[in-house]
């Protein structure tokens, strides 16, 4: 049995916060504005992964009314989420996610963000794939206003 999960997210730049993306903190003058740490693409992933299992989203598992979950580490969220699908008995087939943003320049870090997603879902790295693209200065990425991340999420169950 499979199931097939997507997910999407967006987070505005901000001065004097660190830029989390994938579990690694990239140099950068500015970071990103959330509730949590704002990692856009681990959220996008737990998305994709709730959206596999039918859960629904981050924001109903990890309320942005809630305290604890105020700068929260997004990689324990999405540890969380993926003891979700365990329990549902689901492994990971594959992960496929793009990070749309102007700059920062997203090469450098891709295979160290590769690694930290498998090992929140305890998979081989030759199951995620990372991509960056620019949005060629066109809408709000383009103006770098802010960070977007999608993520396609493949399960499967023996
Ligand atoms: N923030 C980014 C954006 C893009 N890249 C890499 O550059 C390549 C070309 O980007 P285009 O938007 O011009 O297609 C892209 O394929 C990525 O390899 C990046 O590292 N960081
Ligand atoms: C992760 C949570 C919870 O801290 O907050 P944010 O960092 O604001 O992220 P968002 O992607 O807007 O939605 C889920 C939230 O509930």
């Amino acid at each position: 049995m499979f199931r097939i999960g997507q997910g999407f997210d967006v987070h505005q730049f901000v001065e004097g916060r660190p830029l989390i993306i994938g579990g690694i903190r990239i140099p950068y003058e500015k970071g990103l504005l959330g509730h949590s740490d704002a990692d856009v693409l681990l959220h996008a992933v737990a998305d994709a992964c709730l959206g596999a299992i039918g859960a629904g989203d981050i924001g109903k598992h990890f309320p942005d009314t809630d305290s604890q979950y105020k700068n929260a580490d997004s990689a324990l969220l999405l540890q969380h989420v993926w003891g979700l699908v365990k329990k549902q008995g689901y492994e990971l087939v594959n992960v496929d996610c793009t990070i749309i943003a102007q700059r920062p320049k997203m090469a450098p870090y891709i295979e160290n963000i590769k690694e930290k997603i498998a090992q929140l879902l305890e998979s081989d790295v030759s199951q995620v794939n990372v991509k960056a693209t620019t949005t060629e200065r066109l809408g709000f990425t383009g103006r770098e206003e802010g960070i977007a991340a999608q993520a396609v999420v493949l399960l499967q169950k023996q």
